[in-house]
């Protein structure tokens, strides 16, 4: 297992929900959010890249003092200051999806959270399965995916991991330098853009089979679970 031993830059690409907070209702867990800002400050990128809105995931980063940039929407969108925001999705075609799938399917209602620019959120009320069949038996080029929190309609194309790729061309990143941590799906497409991935203890079978490593501790303690392993010295600052 690759150890931050050398004072290589890397880029952490760190999931919210599940990862860093501490339980369904988004109370962060203060001491991974403390360890994400001490590798900021030891000169590494913490990025937040999530199913919130990108705001979220800036606000996040300005508060918590990691690297100023989120990708959120699920992949849909990036923000890079208050009022930068890059969309990369297409909020039309996900909205039509919605309805086509509200049409032919009980219970899909959409989750109240904050404005999305590129995608439409969903309560996890209804069989994923079905409403994949419903999608692609009506030609409709969209991606229905479940973050444990929310489902997510992105434009085809939009996950996390083209997303983050976006961030890591706009700042010359390359994938050996990614560390990437995360606990449901939604992440396994920022595993893949990464050359060292962390699914949490929380995280399914699945998820955690698509990662270069496991942890055992659950969200923000396996997070520091993570980091003990990756970056032994971190404790020593
Ligand atoms: O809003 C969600 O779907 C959960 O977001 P996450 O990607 O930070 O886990
Ligand atoms: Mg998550």
């Amino acid at each position: 297992m690759e150890k931050i031993t050398d004072m290589k830059k890397r880029t952490f690409a760190v999931d919210i929900d599940g990862t860093i907070t501490e339980n369904g209702g988004g109370r962060i867990h203060l001491d991974a959010l403390e360890a994400l800002r001490r590798l900021t400050n030891m000169g590494h990128d913490v990025i937040f890249v999530t199913g919130r809105s990108s705001v979220e995931g800036f606000l996040l980063s300005v508060f918590g003092g990691t690297t100023k940039v989120a990708v959120g929407e699920n992949g849909g969108c990036i923000t890079l200051d208050s009022n930068d925001h890059v969309l990369l999705g297409n909020i039309d075609e996900c909205k039509h999806a919605f309805n086509v799938l509200k049409n032919n399917l009980k219970n899909v209602e959409e989750k109240y959270v904050f404005p999305r620019m590129t995608e439409v959120v969903l309560q996890r009320t209804f069989d994923l399965d079905v409403a994949q069949k419903i999608l692609s038996e009506n030609d409709l080029d969209v991606i229905l995916s479940d973050s444990q929190y929310a489902y997510h309609i992105n434009s085809a194309g939009i996950d996390k991991g083209s997303g983050f790729r976006e961030i890591m061309k706009r700042f010359s990143i390359t994938s050996d330098d990614v560390i990437a941590i995360g606990d449901s799906a939604t992440d396994v497409p920022l595993f893949k853009v990464a050359k060292t991935s962390v699914a949490l203890g929380n995280a399914s079978d699945a998820v955690k089979s698509e990662a270069t490593m496991t942890v055992s501790a659950h969200a923000g303690d396996g997070v520091l679970e993570a980091l003990d392993k990756l970056a032994p010295r971190l404790s020593e600052i």
